[in-house]
């Protein structure tokens, strides 16, 4: 193994601008203007860093001390930090899981964190009593010392290695701690190069960081690097990179049939005990109902957008579950397809599909350990990222960004997933990292395009500038709906530059503009995601105008089926359900409602997956369902067929009431209104049905007849 030196060459130079970025990126907070003191030294234009990586380029560095001057932003609010537990318990023998459970919910709604959060870091002991290798560290944002429990674990005296499976900012403090805390010699860390990277950048800004790394020895892992543990485990690495982390790897142990899988097959909530998720605790395993909506939320959010990715990575790992004893099939067949799609969309895939490996629990970053789920969870992990695929092969958007703290990162991610809830599909590309013929190819294909850049020195980087160049010369990006994006600290001129030389070039834009000073807000994020989904709307509507002009016009008669005329027979009472979630709030006409249960009382609705409500309805979440009066439905159902704009007010002007429990709008026109709390939530199809019990009711006009729905066919409301 050849220890790797930390280079303190350019990034040096920069310390200044490194400094600016770790304040940064410290927790909810603000960069402040560079000043005259934190400047960086001067270098040649286009050249300098901006702090976190040495590949994200300040175009016009100029500029930098302008903006400065004539605008420096607030002062950084006060940090914050998130009250947090720590727990310890057994995994496998000789494997433990310190879990940082944080039952807050965090502002960080793209997770939708409402369930709060779990971090994980796992001990692994070696061929004696004592940890010799520790697995990830927890971010600073939460209140707890976790160098000081590995003291008291006895951890630090015996440590030797430090294995690292995802890095941000916010995990080098805590990072820095631990090191300080193991003083024994030879402790060596172990990380992938974009980790090592972003450990770079920040130590040559950061002294505190650059002391506690100087006695480590560093080991860059890539596919196929191997760690053996004296006396029993191997540790095969496994680099699973996406663009938001281009850094993720995951950690095989053959002897334990354990995957160390990072953020992959994780899942933002807290345990109600951390007992119940240890092996020999009260129960063995959290189970699909408890977790199965957590897990495919964070697919949804973090995965969907870079399916592509995820199908590599799966393909990567060829989890077998069943190898190890668990129940059904492993992977092979669907990675199989899997593999033939990608190689089809990407034009050059993976090295092929690996030895399947034989795992009986995964030890995810966040979230519950999987073992009794597993193969269910791996399957379904199989199948979202083929729906995505597939998606993605009709129609896809292209979501091209650079962030250089991770603000325009946040903003890409909120608009992806908007899009992959109107069922089509995403390619995402961070440019930072990506290649002119990727880009190039990318926009060949894609049916829709979003940009966004933050504004560094008053421009956009030098990245975002090329691909501008690109996109702009791109016949077939010319063609297809776009939008612009990104996130600022005081003047913002990198949106409107964007904007600008797309609208001169004749670009047709799909919705305006997202600029987001700083870290996007709740509603920030929401008016990204109604972006994404105003944009995929558009995107299918121009899909199906070339659908219809290449077939020839059919009557309804003519198509319809009579299974699709005998559902059409099928009523329910127009209602309209509406759900507050912090300051965002929706609404939606509803029809396919039913009462399901008596006791207690429970009804169902059918809410298709793009419907922007749709998010506010995990389960846990209330809602009121407004029942229309007869000769009443008319203004109201006007108002809400017509379009909106991403996060307006559907009720804006209208004399309405508040749930008291949930703040949800109450429509005094209705006939009766319930209120009602998600129970369980069920795909089905292109809808979800979502089960909810009735907490409250009223009815509000003692005469009216409910409005019943009546169609013609089974193909639409
Ligand atoms: C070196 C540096 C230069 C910056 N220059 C500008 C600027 O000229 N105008 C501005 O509005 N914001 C400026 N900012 C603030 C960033 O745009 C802001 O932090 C934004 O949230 C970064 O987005 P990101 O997280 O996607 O990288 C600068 C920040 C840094 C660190």
């Amino acid at each position: 193994m050849q220890p790797i030196a930390l280079h303190k060459g350019p990034a040096a130079a920069l310390a200044p601008a490194g400094q600016q970025a770790a304040r940064q990126a410290a927790p909810k907070g603000r960069a402040a203007a560079p000043t005259a003191a934190s400047r960086p030294a001067s270098r040649g234009a286009g050249q300098r860093h901006t702090g976190r990586s040495p590949r994200l380029v300040v175009a016009n560095t100029a500029s930098i001390e302008t903006q400065a001057q004539q605008a420096p932003p607030g002062p950084p609010p006060p940090e914050t930090k998130y009250a947090a537990t720590v727990e310890v318990a057994a995994v496998e023998k000789g494997v433990d899981v310190v879990r940082v459970a944080c039952a807050e919910r965090l502002p960080e709604v793209e997770f939708n964190l409402r369930r709060g959060t779990t971090t994980n870091s796992y001990l692994l002991k070696g061929a004696g009593s004592g940890y010799e290798a520790l697995i990830d560290v927890p971010s600073l944002v939460f209140n707890v010392d976790f160098a000081g429990q590995l003291q008291s674990m006895g951890a630090v005296k015996t440590l030797r290695y430090i294995l690292i499976t995802r890095l941000t900012p916010e995990r080098l403090p805590v990072l820095a701690s631990v090191l300080r805390a193991c003083q024994q010699q030879g402790l060596q860390l172990w990380l992938t190069n974009p980790a090592l990277q972003l450990l770079n950048d920040r130590a040559a800004a950061d002294e505190n960081l650059a002391n506690a790394l100087k006695a480590v020895q560093v080991e860059v892992v890539s596919r196929g690097s191997e760690l053996r543990l004296p006396g029993k485990r191997t540790l095969r690495f496994i680099p699973i990179p996406t663009p938001r982390w281009p850094d993720l790897v995951s950690i095989y142990s053959e002897e334990d049939k354990l995957l160390f899988s990072s953020n992959f097959f994780s899942a933002h909530a807290a345990p109600p005990s951390l007992a119940a998720g240890a092996r020999n605790g009260p129960r063995s395993d959290w189970g699909w109902s408890e977790y199965g909506a957590d897990w495919q939320y964070y697919f949804d959010c973090m995965l969907a957008p870079a399916a592509r990715q995820a199908a590599t990575a799966l393909e990567r790992l060829n989890i077998n579950a069943s190898l190890s004893g668990g129940k059904g099939g492993g992977l092979g067949a669907v990675l199989s397809r899997l593999a033939d799609l990608v190689t089809e969309l990407t034009m050059g895939a993976d090295d092929g599909v690996a030895e399947p490996l034989a795992v009986s629990a995964i030890a995810p970053m966040h979230g519950p350990v999987v073992r009794q789920s597993l193969t269910e969870l791996v399957r379904r992990y199989g199948e979202w990222t083929k729906q995505q695929l597939e998606a993605a092969a009709t129609a896809s958007v292209a979501v091209l960004y650079a962030s250089a703290y991770g603000n325009t990162a946040s903003l890409a991610q909120a608009i992806s997933h908007g899009v992959t809830k109107a069922g089509v599909g995403v390619e995402t590309l961070n440019l930072e990292s990506a290649g002119l013929d990727e880009l190039e190819r990318l926009l060949d294909r894609c049916s829709g395009f979003v940009l966004g850049s933050p504004t560094l020195g008053g421009h956009m980087p030098t990245q975002v500038q090329t691909a501008l160049g690109t996109i702009i010369r791109n016949s077939n990006a010319k063609q297809v709906t776009c939008s612009v994006f990104g996130s600022f600290g005081w003047s913002g001129e990198a949106v409107d530059m964007m904007e600008k030389r797309l609208k001169d070039a004749g670009f047709r834009f799909a919705f305006d503009p997202v600029r987001c000073k700083f870290k996007p807000t709740s509603q920030t994020l929401q008016l990204c995601e109604e972006s994404g989904l105003d944009l995929a709307q558009e995107v299918k509507r121009a899909q199906k105008r070339k659908e219809r002009l290449a077939a020839a016009k059919l009557s309804v008669a003519e198509t319809a089926s009579g299974k699709a005329l005998a559902l059409g027979r099928v009523l329910g009472s127009l209602c309209v359900l509406t759900a507050k979630d912090g300051d965002a709030q929706g609404a939606m006409l509803a029809s396919w409602v039913s009462q399901a249960s008596f006791d207690p009382p429970g009804i169902t609705v059918a809410v298709k997956r793009d419907r922007a409500v749709e998010s506010m309805l995990p389960v846990g979440a209330g809602f009121v369902l407004n029942v229309l009066a007869e000769g009443k439905d008319r203004p109201v159902m006007k108002r809400l067929l017509k379009p909106f704009k991403p996060a307006e007010d559907r009720f804006g002007g209208m004399e309405v009431l508040r749930s008291e429990a949930t703040g949800a709008v109450i429509l005094p026109e209705a006939a009766s209104y319930l209120e009602c709390t998600v129970s369980q939530r069920m795909e089905a199809g292109d809808h979800y049905l979502v089960y909810a019990t009735v907490d409250s009711g009223k009815v509000l006009q003692d005469n009216a007849q409910s409005v019943v729905h009546y169609r013609k066919i089974g193909t639409s409301y």
